[in-house]
């Protein structure tokens, strides 16, 4: 028997709702503090973007989430239980998309997935999980002959095989062209329509802004903001900019109330204004702000 230790009772309402709660994280190699009192909330069904820069812990976080490395202090319930005192039974009800996949290059994409199906209590039917992650017409090719993209389809397929109520996600779509990239954010919001929730590290803003309901960034160590990417760091109550040309060449307006400035424009220019646009700051601007890059 493993001793899983229940931090909050099964059938709680806050347990119900909360997939990872992290509270006064810390973890130091030697004298640097890599993860320096960091809270998170995960709730369950969603999908949580990690944003940070190189360096920033989101990897020691992760892998301390996922029951892989140790920490100095703080409180960590992942799926109610604590991931450094989690046997089995809790680890058949997470799964792990790590950068570096499992070696199993030798093997067909059908017997990669029979295989590891064997590890868990009550895995997902292998035939299943293949078409779920578009690999039917590939199940008889090697791994080792599959494009980037598929081997990364293929690393999901093992993740998702014990039908976890988890997934940890580690910048999934590095190296991918934008059609598969558009695949595999499909197959992510397919994973979340059947419940699964998911733990997205990124450094494509774009991939964050598209799949994830809420964003967490960390900088040093800490969360320094967390919010859905259209509120992330005040971006909704950010000015617009319009900008447009005329006679006298280029302009631009920095506004509060961008549909008023518009159709005043537009009856000034009795129609059409040339080459309008009208942006807010995207959510590159927001991060890069919150990360104090500027
Ligand atoms: N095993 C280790 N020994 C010593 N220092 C480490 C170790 N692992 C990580 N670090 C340091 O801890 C800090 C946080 O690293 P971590 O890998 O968690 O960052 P990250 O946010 O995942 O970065 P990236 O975006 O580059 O993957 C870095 O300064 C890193 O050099």
């Amino acid at each position: 028997m493993t001793a899983e230790r229940t931090l909050a009772p099964a059938g709680e309402a806050g347990d119900a709702d909360t997939a990872i709660r992290v509270r006064g994280l810390r973890r130091a190699y030697g004298a640097h503090r890599a993860v320096d009192g960091l809270d998170l909330d995960v709730r369950r069904g969603e999908i949580f973007a990690l944003l940070g820069p190189n360096g920033a812990g989101k990897t020691t976080t992760t892998e301390i989430l996922e029951g892989y490395r140790s920490r100095d202090a703080g409180e960590v319930a992942v799926l109610g239980v604590d991931p450094a005192r989690a046997g089995a039974r809790w680890r058949a009800r997470i799964g792990i998309v790590l950068q570096e996949s499992a070696d199993v290059s030798g093997l067909t994409v059908r017997e990669s997935v029979r295989h590891f199906a064997h590890y868990y209590p009550k895995p997902r039917d292998p035939d299943e999980v293949i078409e779920a992650v578009g690999l039917t017409d590939r199940r008889d090719t090697r791994a080792g002959a599959l494009s980037g993209g598929q081997r990364r389809r293929l690393d999901v397929a093992l993740g998702i095989l014990g039908g976890p109520e988890l997934l940890f996600l580690d910048e999934p779509t590095t190296g991918f062209d934008p059609e598969a990239r558009r695949r595999f954010w499909a197959l992510i919001v397919g994973l979340r329509a059947a419940g699964t929730t998911i733990l997205l590290t990124t450094h494509y803003l774009d991939e964050a802004e598209h799949l994830a309901d809420r964003v967490g960034v960390i900088r040093a160590g800490r969360v320094v903001d967390v919010d859905t990417p259209e509120r992330l760091g005040g971006r909704h109550l950010a000015r617009s900019v319009l900008r447009w040309r005329d006679a006298e060449g280029a302009h631009e307006l920095a506004t509060a109330e961008p549909t008023a400035d518009v159709a005043r424009l537009a009856a000034r220019f009795g129609g059409e204004i040339p080459e309008l646009t009208v942006t807010r700051p995207s959510l590159e601007d927001v991060y890069l702000d919150l990360i104090g890059a500027w």
